[in-house]
């Protein structure tokens, strides 16, 4: 048998059909639902007198429009479009019977936290979601794809997506990540080297010391942006570090089945001499706390740069460049430390989860957000918040000045009511800084938690590395 990557092995282990064009039919294990991406494809089952195929590994939760603050289960909290999703995905999982987790269920949250949490996301399974940021289970070696409402519809019904099988791409990040350094700022450096196309076309394994070193937290935080890199999926080979997140969480399989799921999720990695269609190498000490600086995710400098000139690239990107500036109403050879902030938002699914709030706490302890400062902290799941007040990690943030908020995706896209205004200027945990992300005309610089909880207190960009 000739040697195999990680994505080959979990393809060839779901592949039910391929025909002679090479279209593929793959066996889904999971499959997560929010309220935007589902209303259609439901309807689409109604109006053809279809049921969900598996209803049992079908997971729905309301994330992108629920309000964050207190009284959201009000109808009232929500603009009428948003009361609409959500109160359709409602019926929807009481009429096809699925696992649901409504607005007021401590173990509701966002889609991407919630399925890993639940113990839903396992090593070597399909995973589906209508959601681009699908990616984020993958790093539990679980191929997991961001689908479009109709796939929706096709899976509901079917528990298959037809695909094309993908290249295969190694991201290996050699050694150790120096001190301030973490998951946020390796998933942006990648796409920093590698552009937002880099990727197109491939599923990304992310490998090395520096990524085995990783938490779960942190190993998500990396995949979830793959897909901002233009990959399909993104891909973390599971070891012990994976074994001891799921063990006993909830839908995680126990005694017998826990051995052999086992028995599977052991067989899980690159072969040595597997064939890889493109390889990109980084160097863990190379890795400097970043942010962005314009609107794309690969607008990523190291902290200690300035604000490039559009003319240092070449063909589209100049322009580009020059529009991103001037949305973002920068300077070119402005000190990225001299530009000053007015909101800080820590949550989404890139880092809403315990550690990414812990590495905030930690920055924040004793401090105080500058004046004037609008800051929040938006658990990824009402587990998360529920662990960070018993961890007294919500009390520093509150002394700090910060807003401590209900889950949800927030202010990560402008879909509910936590939005920035125009002009605003944000240091955001969140995975994108496209124009008019966090709201109309809003300007966003992705970072990881300590950097923005650094920012928060000093008012502008900060190296979290004079924190201390
Ligand atoms: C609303 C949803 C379809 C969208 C996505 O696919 O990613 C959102 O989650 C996002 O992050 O932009
Ligand atoms: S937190 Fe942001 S990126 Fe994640 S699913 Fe919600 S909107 Fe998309």
């Amino acid at each position: 048998m000739s040697a195999k990557t990680l994505y080959d092995k979990i393809w060839d282990a779901h592949l039910a059909h391929e025909a002679e064009d090479g279209t593929c039919l793959l066996y889904i294990d999971r499959h997560l639902v929010h309220e935007v991406t589902s209303p259609q494809a439901f309807e689409g089952l109604r109006m053809a007198g279809r049921f969900v195929r598996a209803p049992d590994k079908t997971i729905a939760v309301p994330d992108h429009n629920v309000p964050t603050t207190e009284g959201r289960e009000n109808p009232e909290a929500m603009t009428e479009d948003s009361r609409i999703q959500v109160a359709a995905l409602d019926k929807n999982a009481k009429d096809f019977g699925i696992h649901y987790y409504p607005v007021d269920d401590v173990r509701q949250g966002i889609v991407h936290i919630v399925g890993p949490e639940q113990g839903w996301t396992l090593p070597g399974m399909t995973v589906v979601c209508g959601d681009s940021h699908t990616a984020t289970h993958g790093a539990f070696g679980a191929l997991a794809h961001g689908i479009g409402t109709s796939e929706v519809e096709h899976v509901l019904a079917t528990q298959t997506l037809i695909q094309r099988k993908g290249k295969n791409m190694k991201v290996e990040i050699t050694g150790k990540l120096r001190p301030g350094v973490t998951a946020k700022d390796i998933t942006l450096s990648v796409i920093g080297a590698t552009g937002t196309a880099g990727g197109t076309g491939y599923v990304i394994e992310y490998c090395g010391e520096a990524i085995r070193d990783l938490s779960m937290e942190g190993r998500m935080t990396v995949c979830n942006m793959a897909i901002e890199g233009g990959a399909r999926a993104g891909l973390i080979a599971p070891d012990e570090t994976t074994y001891q997140y799921i063990k006993g969480r909830p839908h995680a399989p126990k005694g017998g089945q826990w051995e052999q799921a086992m028995e599977w999720w052991k067989t899980l990695y690159s072969d040595d001499d597997a064939h890889w269609d493109k390889v990109v190498t980084i160097k863990g000490e190379e890795i400097a706390p970043v942010v962005t600086w314009g609107t794309s995710p690969e607008d990523v400098l190291p902290i200690t740069e300035t604000v490039p000139t559009p003319e240092s690239f070449s063909g589209g990107k100049v322009e580009a460049a020059r529009r991103a500036l001037d949305y973002m109403g920068l300077a070119p050879g402005q000190k990225l430390t001299d530009i000053e902030i007015d909101t800080v938002f820590i949550g989404s699914c890139t880092n809403g989860r315990i550690e990414d709030l812990r590495a905030a706490a930690e920055i924040l302890k004793g401090k105080k957000v500058k004046e004037g400062m609008r800051a929040m902290v938006v658990p990824g799941s009402g587990l998360v918040r529920a662990q960070a007040e018993e961890e007294g990690l919500a009390d520093i943030f509150r002394e700090a000045g910060f807003e401590w908020r209900l889950a949800g995706c927030s202010m990560c896209l402008a879909m509910n009511p936590d939005q920035l205004a125009p002009g605003e200027r944000c240091a955001s945990t969140s995975n994108r800084n496209f124009e008019g992300r966090q709201g109309y005309k809003g300007r966003t610089h992705l970072m990881s938690p300590a950097m923005a909880a650094a920012a928060a207190v000093t008012g502008h960009l900060t190296d979290v590395r004079e924190m201390t």
